[in-house]
């Protein structure tokens, strides 16, 4: 097996079975932390409930995005060169700012996309996760991926609207407020009975349908069971965790830790770091490279307050500022993430 290449060699694998280990632990950890919270407080108060999302600014969560700078590169084997530097400042002053403009032109429009987004980039995540780390030999054509990632995204989006419409309305509000507390009212029709009920049979005939091809496309079960257990459990935290604290888990825990692992495989050191069971100083690494750019996403959020037309004076207006400033950078990201899948071969599958 070794050929030589950073793929085949006996470092990357051991770094890989390391990655797919802790990957699998924050998911097992998000699901377990968020359900024993709630078991044990109950409804928690909201204030509670932004701790876990607040605490996402520093750890894991918005890190995840900031080293984009680096990954393209890496995943070639060159180095970083400022003409790489310049296409990915590029493509987040592009994309960000023109998705900015369309929070002050039509926040409600503004968010559905969000929503339509963050199912999109959270989705992809799991897929690369399922095929790179897992070995999810289920998922060989671009069919099946492309459902697992709809599947995927859409627990996190979804299922909060099915069992929390209120708390998913007061965040669309706290959002969409910001610019225009009328704008809210072109999306109340999504949390009525009928437009749930209709959505939920939808999702839950595609959940089904994923996991049931899955199954049938593969005889060594091993990794659809690690897929249909990640996808059930999913379903079930976010039906029973409180919204904002599940988001607030999950983000950092699970899509962000997967991501990062991704980009540790990208870097030798890293790499080297991760084959030999040393994780301090390979997430030490990671946070180095991260740094810059993290404070640099502080320096928007902080703009972004500035440029609301409502002065933010509440935690709720907080949240929203966050999600808001997340939303923005998050459009960037899921360019160069995708790039990346496209540059790993995720989309191209043999079968
Ligand atoms: C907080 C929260 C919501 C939205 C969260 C979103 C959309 C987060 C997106 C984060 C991203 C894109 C991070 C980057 O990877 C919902 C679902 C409305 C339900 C209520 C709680
Ligand atoms: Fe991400």
């Amino acid at each position: 097996m070794s050929t030589g290449t950073a793929d085949g060699a006996p470092n990357a694998i051991d770094a890989r079975t390391t990655a797919a280990r802790l990957a699998v632990l924050g998911g097992v950890a998000t699901l377990l932390l968020g359900v024993s919270i709630t078991a044990v407080a109950g409804t928690l108060p909201r204030s509670v409930q932004f701790l876990s999302l607040g605490l996402s600014v520093l750890f894991l969560g918005v890190p995840h995005g900031a080293v984009d700078h680096l990954v393209l590169p890496r995943a070639r084997d060159a180095p970083v060169t400022h003409r790489d530097l310049a296409l990915v400042g590029g493509i987040y002053l592009v994309a960000g700012g023109l998705y900015a403009v369309v929070w002050w032109l039509a926040p409600a429009v503004a968010f559905a996309a969000f929503i339509l987004l963050t199912l999109t980039h959270w989705g992809q995540g799991d897929v690369y996760a399922l095929v790179a780390l897992v070995g999810a030999d289920h998922l060989e054509t671009r069919v099946s991926r492309t459902l697992t990632l709809i599947v995927r995204g859409g627990i996190p989006m979804l299922v909060p609207l099915l069992a929390f419409p209120a708390e998913y309305a007061f965040v669309t509000r706290a959002l969409v407020g910001l610019f225009d507390p009328a704008a809210a009212t072109a999306l109340e029709f999504a949390f009525e009975p009928e437009a749930r009920l209709a959505l939920g049979i939808g999702f839950a005939t595609l959940l089904v349908a994923s996991l049931a091809l899955g199954y049938r496309a593969t005889d060594d079960h091993g990794p659809w069971l690690i897929d249909a257990g990640e996808t059930l459990g999913l379903v079930a935290y976010f039906a029973v965790v409180p919204p904002i604290l599940a988001i607030g888990l999950y983000f950092p825990l699970w899509h962000s830790l997967r991501h990062i692992l991704r980009t540790m495989l990208l870097d030798g050191r890293a790499t080297d770091r991760l084959a030999r069971g040393r994780l301090g100083p390979a997430f030490g690494r990671f946070a180095r490279d991260a740094a810059p750019l993290t404070v640099g996403a502080l320096l928007v959020f902080a703009g972004l307050a500035l440029a609301v037309p409502t002065t933010p004076a509440t935690t709720t207006d907080l949240l929203g500022l966050y999600l808001v400033g997340i939303a923005i950078l998050t459009l960037p990201h899921v360019v160069v993430v995708t790039l990346l899948d496209l540059e790993a071969g995720i989309w191209t599958p043999r079968g």
